[in-house]
């Protein structure tokens, strides 16, 4: 079962917009030497839908070594609308990955009952523990509670990452009758650790991996004071990274921070505003003092 502060990472590219390995090795030592317990590819922070198939086996093959280097899970996301196309994508992801994070599928709105049966067929293909990514406000699909704790009921599911953009009446559910939850939504990530989420898949992580690792860690130590100061430390920054579509405003601050060389990102998503980045520097400085 996955726990601690696994980070869905950026994916930096240079300025000409070709994918830059340099600042995702980079990236991926920094995060790990900070405490992260493992590395997530391929998720919606890594702009996976926007790179093609030669960059996508090029971040695994590249963060792939550097996990096992430190003996770190690797994730690698997977999923698309259609069920077939994920099977393909997950047996082909499979070989170089710890754990698959499968988004539900989007768009189409299928049954509950389909999409327990989409899952079904991506573990069964796979032979690698999912990781059930469950994104209601991305994918348009929300799932019943009982069908996520069907899910991690499931021989094949290692965890469910939750995003469900509150603390609603399921995420209540779940949480009290299932294991293997982790946190998506990084602004509630706190009390979702204290329910007892096992971890969390925080894209903030990127830019502060050691401050969540120690929420997460003071959490499972059961000091409730400390998780909760480094929460509310935490707080204003996250809403700054989230001011608009991520991962711009991370990526912009990880590029400030020396930490990737360039802070671009792939159209439809744009370069941050000014006033947000600024914003967001200012709150990362505060979190830090
Ligand atoms: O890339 C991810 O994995 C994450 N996705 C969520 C989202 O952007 O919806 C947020 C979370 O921090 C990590």
């Amino acid at each position: 079962m996955p726990h601690g502060i696994h980070v869905p990472l950026v994916t930096p590219f240079g300025p000409d917009g070709a994918l830059d390995v340099p600042s995702l090795e980079r990236l991926a030592h920094h995060v790990l030497a900070e405490g992260a317990a493992g590395l997530v590819v391929l998720a919606t922070t890594g702009e996976a839908p926007l790179l093609t198939g030669d960059e996508r086996r090029t971040v695994v093959a590249t963060c792939r070594k550097i996990s096992e280097a430190y003996g770190t899970p690797l994730t690698v996301g997977v999923g698309t609308i259609g069920t077939d196309e994920s099977v393909r994508q997950a047996i082909d992801r499979a070989a170089d990955a710890d754990l698959l994070l499968a988004v539900v599928p989007y768009y189409l709105r299928p049954t509950d009952e389909g999409v327990l049966d989409h899952f079904a067929a991506i573990g069964t293909a796979a032979g690698v523990p999912l990781i059930v990514y469950n994104v209601p406000y991305r994918t348009g699909k929300t799932l019943r509670a009982e069908t996520l704790l069907d899910l991690l009921a499931a021989p094949y599911v290692a965890g469910i990452k939750h995003c469900a953009g509150a603390i609603d009446a399921d995420t209540l559910t779940l949480l009290a009758e299932g294991r293997g939850v982790l946190g998506g939504d990084d602004a509630f990530l706190y009390p979702l650790l204290q329910l007892g989420a096992t971890g969390g898949i925080t894209a903030s992580a990127n830019v502060a991996p050691a401050a969540f690792a120690a929420m997460a860690d003071a959490v499972r130590d059961g000091d409730a004071t400390r998780a909760l100061d480094l929460h509310n430390a935490l707080l204003p920054l996250v809403n700054a990274l989230f001011a608009e579509p991520s991962p711009s405003v991370i990526k912009a601050v990880l590029a400030e921070r020396g930490l990737i060389a360039d802070a671009a990102v792939r159209s439809p998503l744009r370069p941050p505003t000014a006033a947000s980045l600024t914003t967001a520097l200012e709150r990362l400085r505060k979190s830090e003092s």
